[in-house]
């Protein structure tokens, strides 16, 4: 069995507009089975062009100007950045499914929960029986920790929370080997951003797919992923092991990075009062 699910290879992807902007410049590397893989830097350094470019979602003035994306996680390999039409939605969603930043959003306002999730069971798997249909979705709402009942709701009805959650349980609905992430939780409150991360932490243990994850958040990445890719100015100028990018990072923008979250770990310092304040007013 291959070890290596997906494969990128000198992806490049540019923005034709005035000045072009060369927003992914040759990125290569491969997601391993089951993997965590974060992938981190500063905004506008090309993360979610990166996402959507390996997905096939990007739109125009973006277009992918050079490289190669592989789907290896099936029976044969699959060219992604070639595929088209028909062939690209029947892959989308069943090999490699997406979770976005305000995916909570995209929810359709006028139907309730359960037509939207089994419309994808219908599409994809349309030999699918109504009652196989239900009991996959009711079991998939169970799984991301929302109670079956919910899936009678509108989304409007839903916290945000809740409404990421179905997001999740939409996106392992066909079980696939791949799931991108592209800033998943950052919308919601802190509580439920750490509920819903674990509980992506679990679904990986228990159902092996690998997962590219995707945070400006650097601390959070440490504390989920197997490796890390640090990317700039559309570049990946390290890919390591968290355990490597923490204690021994090579490359300096990792450092500067990593110096630029306060340690969780450290000595613990006391607070001296605010720098600037003159007063003993509000200590
Ligand atoms: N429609 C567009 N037209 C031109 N340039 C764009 C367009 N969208 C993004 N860019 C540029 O492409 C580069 C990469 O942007 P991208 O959104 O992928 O970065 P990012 O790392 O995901 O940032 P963030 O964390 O803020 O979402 C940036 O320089 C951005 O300004």
């Amino acid at each position: 069995m291959n070890d290596i699910v997906l494969s990128i290879e000198d992806l490049r992807i540019d923005y034709a507009s005035d000045p072009v902007v060369h927003a992914v410049a040759g990125v290569s590397f491969e997601l391993r089975r089951g993997e965590i893989l974060g992938i981190a830097g500063e905004s506008g350094c090309g993360k979610t062009t990166l996402a959507y470019g390996i997905t096939q979602l990007l739109k125009p003035p973006a277009e992918v100007v050079g490289g190669a994306v592989r789907f290896l996680g099936g029976d044969q390999p699959v060219r992604v950045d070639e595929l088209e039409g028909a062939a690209l939605r029947a892959f989308r969603w069943d090999r490699i499914s997406m979770v976005f930043q305000g995916a909570m959003n995209a929810l359709n306002p006028v139907l309730r929960v359960r037509a939207q999730l089994e419309d994808v069971l219908t599409t994809h798997r349309p030999t699918m029986t109504k009652q196989e249909r239900r009991d996959r979705c009711e079991h998939l709402m169970r799984v991301v920790g929302v109670p079956a009942e919910r899936l009678d709701a509108y989304a409007h009805e839903l916290s945000g929370g809740m409404r990421q959650r179905v997001m999740i349980a939409m996106a392992l609905l066909l079980d696939p080997p791949v799931m991108i992430m592209d800033e998943p939780t950052t919308a919601l409150d802190v509580v439920v951003q750490r509920e819903i991360i674990a509980e992506i932490t679990r679904l990986r243990d228990e159902l092996g797919f690998a997962v590219i994850f995707i945070t400006h958040d650097l601390p959070l990445l440490l504390e989920i992923s197997d490796r890390i890719a640090v990317m700039r100015r559309g570049e990946i100028v390290e890919l390591a092991s968290t355990r490597d990018i923490y204690h021994r990072p090579r490359d300096p923008y990792t450092r500067e990075l990593l110096a630029a979250f306060p340690s969780l770990t450290g000595e613990r310092l006391e607070y001296a009062g605010a720098a600037t304040s003159t007063t003993e007013e509000g200590a």
